[in-house]
């Protein structure tokens, strides 16, 4: 359907013109072979599972994630099959292995890339930086993605939850004829709540910027702006934290997410409405540069040559894993484990 996206009109596929049923009849003849099983892998598989579809898990014997496949109910040699396995007896491949993983198994992919077959991303990584990875489909089958807009883990417990999970759709190569009720129907099937149009490039790059930016890195570097501050300044810990973080994402953003930032402000006092108006365009313009030279840095396809590298090491879980123990024992996230414990709900 056709919506305005404030003076822009875009096509919208949603559950009410693409029902379940549908995507259903699309699929029936097919096996989707989800290959992966770190965080999307779950929610997709699962997802797809609980929707009627035929599903296959593709994963690694003897590691962490095939024994968390099989205790959520993944059945070795029926439904749960080493990679190669997975390759060979799904009709459409969920290539959901990490970006950097990707490389790795694209020979075996590859291989079994039959005429007629589908291949399907939640990225538009492997193709559009095919230059560093390789990933450079056969022209006789469809090349399709789905972008759930958010972890894998929300998109499992939305769907639980009965709600969805927006995600982006596109279509690179159409071998079929049927790429696009192939992709909608998947993109219904993994529990979406409406899927807006998109290409690899634009997707790859609008991810790219999203997650080093607002949804991940502007949001702790703006987090430990402030909280230095406020602590260089005398405040206690808890104050801080509470003025920084807890207040935010307790009290405020589910607010923004409810009815817009408008509607936020509107609830907050006249004072800081007043405050918020004044102040919010010099953060925008102190920001917007480093924005520009990340975007920058995603097109030039320095992003993700980095990412590449470093997650193609051996003991690359080891090195991240390191790093996230440093955030988790700053005395921000120190104070935040303190205040989570306090909230009523958690005694
Ligand atoms: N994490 C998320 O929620 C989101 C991820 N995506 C995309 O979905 C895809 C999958 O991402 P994640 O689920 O985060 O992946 P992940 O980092 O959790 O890894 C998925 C699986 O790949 C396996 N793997 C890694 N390297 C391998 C190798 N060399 N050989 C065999 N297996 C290997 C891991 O063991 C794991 O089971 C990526 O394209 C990612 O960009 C898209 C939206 C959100
Ligand atoms: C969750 C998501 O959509 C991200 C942040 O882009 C990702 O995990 O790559
Ligand atoms: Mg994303
Ligand atoms: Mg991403």
């Amino acid at each position: 359907m056709k919506l305005k996206f404030g003076t822009v009109e875009e096509d919208v596929v949603t559950r009410e013109e693409f029902p379940l049923e549908k995507a259903r009849e699309v699929l029936k003849d097919e096996v989707i072979a989800v290959l992966g099983y770190g965080v999307q892998g779950p929610g997709q598989a699962l997802n797809l599972k609980d929707n009627g579809f035929n599903v296959i898990v593709g994963q690694r014997k003897g590691s962490k994630t095939w024994d968390k496949a099989v205790a959520d109910g993944w059945v070795p040699g029926e439904t749960l099959f080493e990679l190669e396995e997975a390759c060979e007896k799904g009709t459409i491949l969920q290539f959901l292995l990490s970006d950097a993983g990707q490389i790795a198994l694209w020979p075996t992919v590859k291989k079994h890339l039959s005429p007629g077959k589908a291949l399907y991303f939640s990225h538009g990584f492997g193709v559009t930086y095919n230059d560093q990875t390789g990933i450079i489909p056969p022209k006789d089958v469809d090349v399709i993605l789905v972008a759930p807009k958010g972890s894998g883990t929300s998109l499992r417990r939305m769907f639980v939850e009965g709600r969805g999970l927006n995600s982006s759709f596109a279509i690179y190569q159409d071998a079929t004829g049927k790429a696009r009720e192939r992709v909608i129907a998947l993109g219904i099937g993994v529990g979406s709540g409406y899927l807006f149009e998109t290409d690899f490039y634009r997707e790859v790059t609008s991810d790219l910027t999203g997650e080093r930016g607002t949804l991940m890195g502007a949001i702790q570097g703006i987090f430990a702006a402030q909280y230095e501050v406020l602590r260089e300044n005398g405040h206690s810990p808890s104050e801080a934290f509470n003025e920084t973080v807890e207040e935010l994402t307790q009290s405020l953003m589910p607010l923004v997410a409810e009815n817009g930032m408008d509607w936020m402000y509107a609830n907050c006092s006249t004072t800081a409405q007043r405050g918020a108006l004044d102040w919010w365009k010099p953060f925008r313009d102190a920001s917007k540069p480093v924005f520009e030279d990340l975007y920058k840095s995603v097109k030039d396809g320095k992003e993700a040559a980095k990412s590449i590298e470093s997650n193609s090491k051996s003991d690359y879980r080891v090195k991240l894993e390191e790093e996230l123990k440093e955030l988790r024992e700053s005395e921000m996230w120190q104070a935040g484990a303190t205040v989570r414990k306090l909230r009523p709900e958690n005694n």
